[in-house]
C-alpha cells in the first residue's frame, strides 16, 4: 500500500510538537500559481479562477482566516510553501497507535468506530502538525454498506469471501446505505472541529476499477487474472459492476465533502496494472463520471487522483478533470512536470524508502522533487522519519 504523502505545495509552520519548522520566508520558487490544465484548455481559466478566488475571499472575509494551505495549493492558488502530509501517517510507528491497536485488534473496529477513528487520525497531527489530516479509514470501508462484506487479515490484507464474478451475484449489491456509514460523517465533522483551519481534512475513496479488483478477485491480487479475463469474457458484468460502484462512490464523495472533507483523494491504486488502452476503457470513464457528479454538487472542492505505477497514464489522468495529480516515485518529477504542463498541482513522488535512509537522504529527495515540481508533495511509507521529512519540506 502506498504510504504517507506530504502532498504538493507544502506549507505551514509546524510550530508545535516534536519539530519546530516555523519562520520560513519562502523561496520565490514556491510562489507559483497552481492552476489546472483542464481549466486552461477550456479557456475559462481566468473567469473560473476569478470566481473561485472571489469565493475564497468571501470565505476568508466571513471567517477571518485563510483556508488551509493544502486546500489553496490544491486549487492552484499561489502558496507560501508546499504543504506536507503523509499517506498512512497514522500507524504502528507511533506508540500511541500500537497501544490502541492492542486494545482494539480488529482493523474494522478501529476504522468503523467514531471515537477511535478521530483519535487515530489525530495522533500524527498532534505529534507533527502535517498540513493534511487523512481520515483513518480504508477504500473498502463503504463496501459492506452496499452488500459486500469484507475482513482484513493481518497477513493477506483485505478478504472478500463472496467475490462477484457473475450477473446473478450483482444482485447481492444494493445502493449505498449512508446511514450505515455514519461513523465516517461523524468523524469528519469532529475532525473539522478539532483541527479548525490549521490543516486540511482529507477524505478518500477507491476508484471503481480499483475497488472492483477486490470485489472480483476476492482480495489482493498479483496478476488480476480473474478481473482481466472478465474484461474479455464477461464485459457486460464488469461494466455493470463498475457503473454501479461509480454511482455509489460518487455519492460517498459528496457525503464526505458535506461532512467536512476539504479535499477528496481518489485512489486508482491499481490503475497502473492496466494497459493505457484498457485504462481508457475500464477506469478512466468511471473516474470521470464520479468527478463530474462531485463537481456538479461541490465545484470548488479539490479532487486529487492517484495511481500506483502511473508513468504510462499521466496525461490521461490529467484529462479526467482531477484538480491534483498524485505521482509515485517511478517517474522523474521533471518529466512529469513537462508532461503535465506547468499549472497542474502535483503531489507525491518522493521514494518512501528514503524514510529508512536517514535525514540527509530525505532532505536530498525532497529538495530534488520540489525543485523539479515547484510546490509539491511527498509520499513515504512507515513514517518513522516524518519529522525529518516535514523539516525538509518547509526549509
Ligand atoms: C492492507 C490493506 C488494507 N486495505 C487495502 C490494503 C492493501 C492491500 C493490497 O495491497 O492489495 C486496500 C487499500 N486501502 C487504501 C488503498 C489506497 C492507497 C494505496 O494505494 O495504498 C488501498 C489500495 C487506503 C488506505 N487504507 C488505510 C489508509 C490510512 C489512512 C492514514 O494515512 O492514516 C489509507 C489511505 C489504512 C489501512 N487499511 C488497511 C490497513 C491494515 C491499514 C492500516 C491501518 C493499520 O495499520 O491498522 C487494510
Amino acid at each position: 500500500m502506498a504510504s504517507w504523502a506530504c502532498p504538493r505545495p507544502l506549507t505551514a509552520s509546524v510550530t508545535r510538537g516534536a519539530f519546530q519548522c516555523a519562520g520560513l520566508p519562502l523561496p520565490p520558487s514556491f510562489r507559483v500559481s497552481w492552476s489546472s490544465g483542464r481549466r486552461l484548455r477550456r479557456g475559462g481559466r481566468s473567469r473560473r479562477r476569478d470566481r473561485e478566488h472571489r469565493r475564497a475571499c468571501a470565505r476568508m472575509a466571513a471567517d477571518g482566516v485563510p483556508e488551509p494551505l493544502l486546500v489553496r495549493a490544491a486549487r492552484g492558488e499561489p502558496v507560501e510553501r508546499p504543504p506536507c502530509w503523509m499517506m498512512r501517517q497514522a500507524g504502528r510507528y507511533q506508540k500511541a497507535f500500537r497501544d490502541l491497536a492492542k486494545q482494539y485488534p480488529s482493523f474494522r473496529q478501529r476504522s468503523e468506530t467514531t471515537d477511535l477513528i478521530v483519535e487515530i487520525t489525530l495522533q500524527p497531527f498532534e505529534a507533527y502538525k502535517p498540513d493534511g489530516v487523512i481520515l483513518f479509514s480504508d477504500i473498502l470501508t463503504p463496501l459492506p454498506a452496499m452488500g459486500i462484506p469484507f475482513e482484513i487479515d493481518d497477513k493477506k490484507g483485505p478478504i472478500i469471501s463472496d467475490p462477484i464474478t457473475s450477473k446473478d451475484q450483482l444482485s447481492k449489491m444494493y445502493p449505498l446505505r449512508l446511514d450505515e456509514l455514519q461513523f465516517v460523517g461523524d468523524s469528519l465533522r469532529q475532525l473539522r472541529q478539532r483541527v479548525g483551519d490549521q490543516a486540511a481534512i482529507l477524505g478518500f475513496v477507491g476508484s471503481p476499477w480499483t475497488l472492483s479488483t477486490y470485489v472480483v478477485e476476492g482480495g489482493t491480487s498479483a496478476v488480476y487474472s480473474v478481473i482481466k479475463s472478465m474484461m474479455h469474457n464477461a464485459p457486460d458484468v464488469l461494466e455493470a459492476l463498475l457503473s454501479f460502484l461509480t454511482d455509489q462512490i460518487a455519492e460517498y464523495i459528496v457525503y464526505q465533502i458535506e461532512n467536512g472533507a476539504h479535499v477528496v483523494q481518489i485512489f486508482d491504486s491499481w490503475g497502473g496494472q492496466l494497459t493505457p488502452k484498457d485504462w481508457d476503457r475500464w477506469s478512466r470513464p468511471y473516474i470521470e463520471r464520479m468527478i463530474e457528479v462531485a463537481k456538479s454538487r461541490h465545484p470548488t472542492v479539490p479532487l486529487a487522483l492517484y495511481a500506483n505505477g502511473s508513468g504510462g497514464l499521466l496525461e490521461r489522468m490529467k484529462s479526467t478533470g482531477a484538480d491534483v495529480i498524485g505521482l509515485d516515485w517511478t517517474v522523474d518529477m521533471a518529466d512529469a512536470r513537462q508532461r503535465l504542463g506547468p499549472d497542474v498541482p502535483v503531489q507525491g513522488n518522493v521514494d518512501p524508502a528514503l524514510l529508512f535512509a536517514g535525514e540527509e537522504a530525505i532532505e536530498e529527495g525532497v529538495r530534488d522533487c520540489v525543485a523539479k515540481a515547484g510546490p509539491t508533495v511527498c509520499y513515504c511509507q512507515e513514517p518513522i522519519l516524518l519529522g525529518a521529512l516535514l523539516r525538509a519540506c518547509v526549509s
